[in-house]
């Protein structure tokens, strides 16, 4: 995480990044730790800020325990910030300012927003070379868009709306038309003496454009849906180059089924399973991935009642050696294999795994061992749900190639 200095004998300036990560919030209730896409909030832009190279110091200032753990977890350190500025009406200027009081080693401070998760590496890099090298005094994120925009009419006025940026006797095509730029929020970086002089844009100014795909902001509630969408799409995944799943391990009771067994008088046992679940199961093995089985339980009977067609291996007392025997037979790396669990034991196996996920109902040790928390319960579409998360990976998979050249050519670029 470190910078470098500048190869002049001089050392650059302390460039810090921070996210303001308060516990309250207006609308999504600890929203900047809710799970987005199976990452705590503050986790996708802490991955990028570490990974970027750019960096003295990675912050989070926050008022919460819970953010305070989440955020070492993430490499972050973090600033414990007072009361005062952390109420609802507290700006974000305040607590950057709070922040640079109790830091002086910090000359310029980066306020990533964690309400922007599709941040990437090669943007800071790009940004940090803006200050550091072309000497801009502040630099702030935009996007652009192609939007006509209207002048507003007030009810009981009697005017007439009139156009803001277009001719409508001449309306341009998206293609014809460059459009305008505006700040998405993403990330305010400035010099330390224009926050204290109460600015977060001033001096020699320069704008950032970020992608449209990459420009995500979170307000209000409905846009977390969509945010999450756009994360598993476009946003940046770490480092380490993502391997292609080969073969997902589900463990039965719980997962795909929700756990329950009916014992009839005549000793027979039931249980039940959610057809979105097998339907799930058949995708994967469409799109070529093995679909295994895990059970400590005897339910062998059921398992071929159900006829999934799956390998399974019942009566596991170590799934863990269960699994490593199965990917040693079929010549994969942990990164190759997903694995959807539940239980405590379970959570060796989630921690291993390439991907790793838990149904809503999974036990806690089992959902903070697991990289992927299901809407949906286990026996109630938690597998089918997973299969999507996999799939949404796979495509990552290709994005990730791109995203490495391009962080490679932007390096290249300035010259690090
Ligand atoms: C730099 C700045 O002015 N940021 C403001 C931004 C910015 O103008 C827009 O994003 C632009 O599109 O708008 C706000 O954005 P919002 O309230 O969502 O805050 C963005 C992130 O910063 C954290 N935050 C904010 C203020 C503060 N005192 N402490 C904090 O921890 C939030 O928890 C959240 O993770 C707004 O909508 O009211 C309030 C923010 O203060």
């Amino acid at each position: 995480m470190e910078a470098e200095g500048s190869g002049e004998g001089r050392p650059r300036a302390h460039l810090a990044a921070l996210v303001l990560a308060r516990g309250g919030s207006k609308g999504i209730p600890l929203k900047n730790i809710k799970l987005l896409a199976g990452v705590p909030l503050i986790g996708w832009v802490l991955r990028a800020a570490c990974d970027a190279g750019v960096f003295h110091s990675v912050w989070v200032s926050t008022d919460h325990d819970e953010i305070e753990k989440v955020a070492k977890q993430f490499g972050a350190q973090v600033h414990r910030r007072s009361p005062e500025v952390s109420q609802d009406s507290s700006t974000s200027l305040e607590a950057i300012r709070e922040f640079l009081n109790q830091h002086p080693e910090v000359d310029i401070v980066g306020n990533i927003q964690a309400t922007s998760p599709c941040l990437h590496p090669s943007d800071l890099i790009k940004v940090a070379d803006l200050l550091q090298k072309e000497g801009f005094d502040s630099v702030f994120s935009v996007v652009r868009r192609h939007q006509f925009r209207w002048s507003e009419v007030k009810k009981g006025e009697n005017k007439m709306t009139e156009p803001q940026n277009l001719n409508p006797a001449k309306r341009y095509r998206r293609q014809d038309w460059p459009g305008e730029l505006y700040e998405n929020g993403s990330f305010y970086f400035a010099k330390r003496h224009l926050i204290e002089k109460g600015y977060l844009q001033g001096g020699k100014m320069a704008y950032y454009e970020m992608r449209a795909e990459h420009s995500v902001d979170i307000d209000i509630d409905i846009d977390w849906p969509i945010a999450e969408q756009r994360v598993l799409r476009f946003g940046y995944f770490g480092r380490e180059p993502l391997k292609e799943v080969k073969l997902l391990v589900c463990s039965i009771d719980g997962c795909l089924t929700n756990g329950r067994i009916y014992v009839t008088e005549d000793q027979k046992q039931m249980v039940s399973y959610d057809y979105r679940d097998i339907v799930g199961i058949d995708l994967l093995k469409k799109r070529g991935i093995q679909v295994r089985l895990i059970s400590e339980r005897d339910c062998s009977k059921t398992l071929s009642a159900m006829q999934l067609g799956c390998v399974a291996k019942t009566r596991a007392t170590n799934k863990l050696q269960v699994l490593e025997d199965w990917q040693k037979d079929m010549g994969l790396s942990w990164k190759e294999v997903a694995y959807l669990g539940n239980e405590e034991s379970d959570v060796e196996c989630l921690r291993k795994a390439g991907m790793s996920g838990v149904p809503a109902d999974a036990c806690v040790v089992a959902q903070k061992a697991a990289g992927y928390i299901c809407k949906s319960n286990g026996g109630c579409g938690a597998v089918r749900e997973f299969a999507e998360h996999i799939f949404l990976l796979l495509e990552k998979v290709t994005s990730a190639r791109k995203q490495l050249e391009e962080i490679n050519s932007a390096i290249k670029e300035t010259g690090k």
